[in-house]
């Protein structure tokens, strides 16, 4: 993989301090070969007018959004981004920097549902593996796809529909996920995916998609992610890295034991209030401290004691075992 050359960024001459602005908007062709001539706006936006954006911001903090909002930008000058793009749903500018895009964290069910991957490099592999890992359905479009992804195809864990990507691959999908190192590519997967209301994530051009993959590991329920909004993947996997090495496998055992402790008190009390100021009391004590020095008989001891009449000890001893048995 050889690294993409990053336009420098620039702001107009004219621009004031602390106001950028972008005023050519209508030389762009998001995705189409060069010189096709731009789509007209769809009648329903208001008439563009060319986003300025005031970030009122002082110059050495200016200085430091470099890449991702300013790469859209150049873009757009260079005439391979489309003035759609640039809109919001609502016709509002869209192209802020990654740092400031307030993102919002959900975790997605994919269970059983369609997602498209195209790309089968090292980004699409990987994005595949934490798909299958979610119980998704892959549907995948590349030229070529690494050996993982081979054998993948060959076992039909995924399923391989073609070489060219199209626009009907994204029917009935639930997410896409543009992971080829043709940045033009890209980003029509990603006007594709929008035009059908599919979220889709960017490999190249992250700020043109409508999701970012976290760095994340599992214990069990419990899951872990982190996301630097794209500012720094390197770091996004050391944090995890680093998180990862203090979450060991007594969280999942902790877990999965107050997760079956929760289901018992609540099938025996409808007071909210109570449970709450139980399930508050009972993490606030220090059971993984009391897991971890293999004292159980205190643990369960105070686990009784705090849900009282709704659990007694033998009824604890009995989820821990199922709380045990599911970890190992
Ligand atoms: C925005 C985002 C979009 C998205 O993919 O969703 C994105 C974008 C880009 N990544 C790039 C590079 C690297 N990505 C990684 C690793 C990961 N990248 C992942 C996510 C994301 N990467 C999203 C933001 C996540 C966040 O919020 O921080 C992780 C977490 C999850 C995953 O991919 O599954 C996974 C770690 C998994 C783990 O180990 O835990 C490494 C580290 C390494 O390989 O050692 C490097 C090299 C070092 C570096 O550059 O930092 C490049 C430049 C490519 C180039 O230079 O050509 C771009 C494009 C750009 O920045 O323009
Ligand atoms: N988001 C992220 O985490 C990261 C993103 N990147 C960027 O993502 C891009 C992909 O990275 P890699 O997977 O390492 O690249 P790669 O070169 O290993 O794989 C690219 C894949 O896209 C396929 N492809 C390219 N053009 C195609 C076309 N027109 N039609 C169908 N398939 C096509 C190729 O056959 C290949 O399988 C690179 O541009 C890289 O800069 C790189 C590292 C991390």
């Amino acid at each position: 993989m050889s690294p993409r050359p990053r336009p420098p960024c620039r702001s107009s001459p004219n621009t004031p301090a602390g106001v950028f602005s972008w005023t050519s908007p209508t030389t762009c062709s998001a995705g189409r070969p060069e010189g096709t001539p731009p789509r007209a706006p769809p009648p329903s936006k208001p008439a563009f007018t060319g986003p300025v954006f005031h970030f009122g911001l002082p110059s050495e903090r200016r200085a430091a959004f470099r890449t991702p909002c300013f790469r859209t930008l150049e873009r757009g000058r260079r005439g391979a981004f489309s003035t759609e793009w640039s809109l919001g749903s609502e016709g509002a500018p869209r192209s802020i920097p990654m740092e400031m895009q307030r993102r919002y964290p959900i975790f997605l069910s994919l269970d059983g549902c369609t997602c498209l991957v195209v790309g089968g490099g090292g980004v699409g592999e990987r994005k595949v593996r934490s798909l299958l890992e979610s119980g998704a359905r892959v549907r995948i479009v590349s030229r070529e796809l690494t050996p993982w992804l081979e054998e993948m195809k060959d076992r039909g864990a995924i399923s391989h529909v073609g070489s060219t990507y199209s626009p009907e691959h994204l029917e009935g999908v639930m997410l896409a996920f543009a992971a080829t190192n043709d940045p033009a590519l890209n980003l029509r997967i990603a006007g594709d995916a929008r035009q059908r209301a599919v979220p889709c994530n960017m490999a190249t051009d992250p700020e043109c998609g409508s999701f970012i993959v976290p760095s994340s590991f599992s214990r069990g329920p419990l899951t872990v992610a982190v996301s630097t909004s794209g500012v720094s993947p390197a770091l996004a996997r050391k944090v995890r890295r680093d998180l990862e090495r203090q979450f060991g496998l007594e969280w999942e055992i902790l877990l999965r034991f107050l997760g079956l402790v929760r289901q018992a008190v609540q099938s025996r009390s409808n007071d909210s209030a109570e449970n709450q100021m139980i399930f508050r009391t009972l993490v606030d004590l220090p059971l993984l401290r009391w897991i971890r020095q293999n004292d159980i008989q205190t643990a369960l001891e105070k686990t009784a004691e705090v849900c009282g009449p709704h659990l007694s000890r033998q009824e604890a001893a009995a989820l821990w075992d199922e709380a045990w048995k599911a970890s190992s």
